[in-house]
């Protein structure tokens, strides 16, 4: 210990080697002495570098195989000293602790190690602690102190004389590095043992469900009976969930592949279940039914003729819980009371991880509403209206869904161009023509019309009514269609695109 006379120290750890001649080069040529632990230092000194081992600042060998090396008050001491606070100088030299004014680290390959299907015990080799404590220091301190986390910023040209923005740049690169890292270790430990589902999309896939720490397991969902649930399960029943609690009334939603099929709203919730199965009995099967509605015995004796990956509700009587229960597939997941769905929403993709807030509860104001149209809507097809307005923002884009009152009959949902949506929810509605009652049918459109094509479309399957955003350059082509055939039209302002 007591090598605060030589310096000012470059201490390089690297896990990750390439390209480290490259800055140690710079370094040197600046001034720097390299200060550097064991693997770091012996690739250096290969390269014809001369190195002071940082065993030799602490005092202390590197021990317990690399776990302990760095972590030492000589090192992060100089990291964290504030160069312009006499008493931080005074115990630097004080405590003859090393002067290092550049760290150069990157971590153990610890995702990379996991991806390589490597045992328990090696993973957990594999977690950094000295490397993200020096790079935790050194951003802190990055006023005083340069910290280079990643290799494609060994060239670059300021590096060593750059501004202090530059310097502030680098150290918050450094701290969401440690942040992606921590989270890639909490991600193996809670998913991989905790959290393993099935199989995943298909069975060729692994998946696990790495829940949020601070949420209950399911958020708070009870799961009272039924197998496991799977990966589709989950993504299904969550769709089903934000659809049926965007509805006060009775309500019942059928979900199939994260899309509604079959919805209605009505005074009683058997009613509503039976007409929510209606709009799409063939697609039921095997689907997922989300109620927000207590199932008392005569509900799960209906529910129960038709085959369930998934039922939710918020509470079943016993003996409808006996009866549902019976059925060893389905499983029965009941809603807490005050349940609510996450305000903000994440998905990674390949490009970094998308947030947003979640679309919230539709906030139907009549006073909102413009009807561009000659023919206005009555109050009837004004509440019709409501009730698919805000069933369409459950449906993947483009999407349509087709009703009549509180009740949908055909749906149209992640097709590309919007007229062949609203053809396929006209297909959905022809096939019911035996059964469905009489009355006028209404339309909704999760975003507006481009061109007039798909009114004109949806006219020839009988639609009289429709709810959509507007706000297309061709809006007048689209309400003019909609004067020539007969049809009442209402803009929202608000679109509902659902990806
Ligand atoms: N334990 C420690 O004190 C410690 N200090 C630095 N490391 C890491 O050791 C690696 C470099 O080791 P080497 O120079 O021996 O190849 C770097 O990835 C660095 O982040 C450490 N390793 C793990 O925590």
């Amino acid at each position: 210990m007591g090598n605060n006379q030589a310096g000012p120290f470059a201490l390089l750890s690297v896990s990750d080697k390439s390209g480290l001649e490259s800055i140690a080069q710079r370094l040197v040529a600046a001034g720097y002495t390299l200060l550097s632990t064991g693997g770091s230092a012996k690739y250096l000194r290969a390269q014809g570098f001369e190195v002071v081992d940082v065993s030799s600042v602490t005092g202390f060998p590197e021990i317990m195989d690399g776990r302990v090396k760095t972590l030492h008050p000589a090192v992060h001491g100089g990291l964290l000293a504030k160069r312009k606070d006499p008493a931080h100088m005074d115990a630097l030299h004080e405590h003859g602790l090393a002067n290092i004014e550049v760290l150069v680290v990157n971590l153990y390959p610890f995702e990379s190690t996991v991806a390589s299907g490597a045992e328990h015990e090696e993973i957990v080799e594999n977690i950094d602690i000295g490397g993200p404590a020096m790079l935790r220091a050194a951003a802190k301190n990055y006023e005083n102190i340069l910290v280079v986390v990643d290799p494609n910023d060994y060239e670059r040209g300021d590096l060593l004389e750059g501004p202090l923005s530059l310097r502030k740049e680098l150290a918050a690169k450094a701290f969401h590095h440690t942040s992606r890292y921590d989270e890639a270790i909490w991600t193996y430990l809670v998913g991989r043992e905790d959290g393993a589902l099935r199989y995943g999309e298909n069975p060729h896939q692994k998946a696990w469900l790495v829940r949020e720490p601070s949420a209950p397991v399911l958020r708070g969902l009870k799961q009272l009976s039924g197998k496991e649930l799977s990966y589709n399960n989950l993504l299904d029943a969550e769709a089903a969930l934000a659809a049926v609690l965007e509805f006060d009334d009775p309500s019942a939603v059928v979900v199939k592949h994260t899309n509604p099929c079959g919805v209605a709203s009505q005074r009683e919730i058997e009613t509503a279940f039976e007409h929510g199965l209606a709009g799409d009995p063939v697609s039921a099967f095997g689907g997922i039914l989300a109620l927000n509605r207590k199932v008392e015995f005569s509900l799960a004796q209906k529910i129960s003729r038709t085959f369930w990956e998934v039922v939710l509700a918020p509470g079943f009587s016993e003996e409808a819980l006996d009866e549902l229960s019976k059925k060893k597939n389905v499983r029965l997941l009941e809603i807490p009371e005050g349940f609510s769905l996450p305000p903000l929403q994440s998905r990674i993709t390949a490009f970094g991880t998308l947030k947003q807030e979640a679309d919230p509860r539709i906030r139907w104001e009549i006073e909102g509403l413009e009807v561009p149209t000659k023919l206005k809507p009555d109050r009837e097809t004004l509440d019709a209206m409501e009730f698919l307005w805000r069933v369409v923002k459950h449906v993947k884009s483009n999407a349509i869904v087709v009703g009549a009152g509180t009740r949908t009959f055909g749906v149209g949902a992640g097709q590309m161009s919007r007229v062949d949506a609203v053809e396929a929810a006209l297909r959905g509605v022809a096939a019911k023509s035996e059964t469905r009652p009489s009355g006028a049918l209404v339309l909704a459109s999760d975003a507006f019309f481009p061109f007039a094509d798909g009114v004109e479309k949806a006219a020839e399957g009988g639609v009289r009514a429709i709810v959509q955003p507007g706000g297309s350059k061709r809006d007048a082509e689209v309400v003019e269609a909609c004067d020539a055939l007969g049809i009442t039209m209402v803009f929202t302002g608000t679109r509902h695109f659902k990806h």
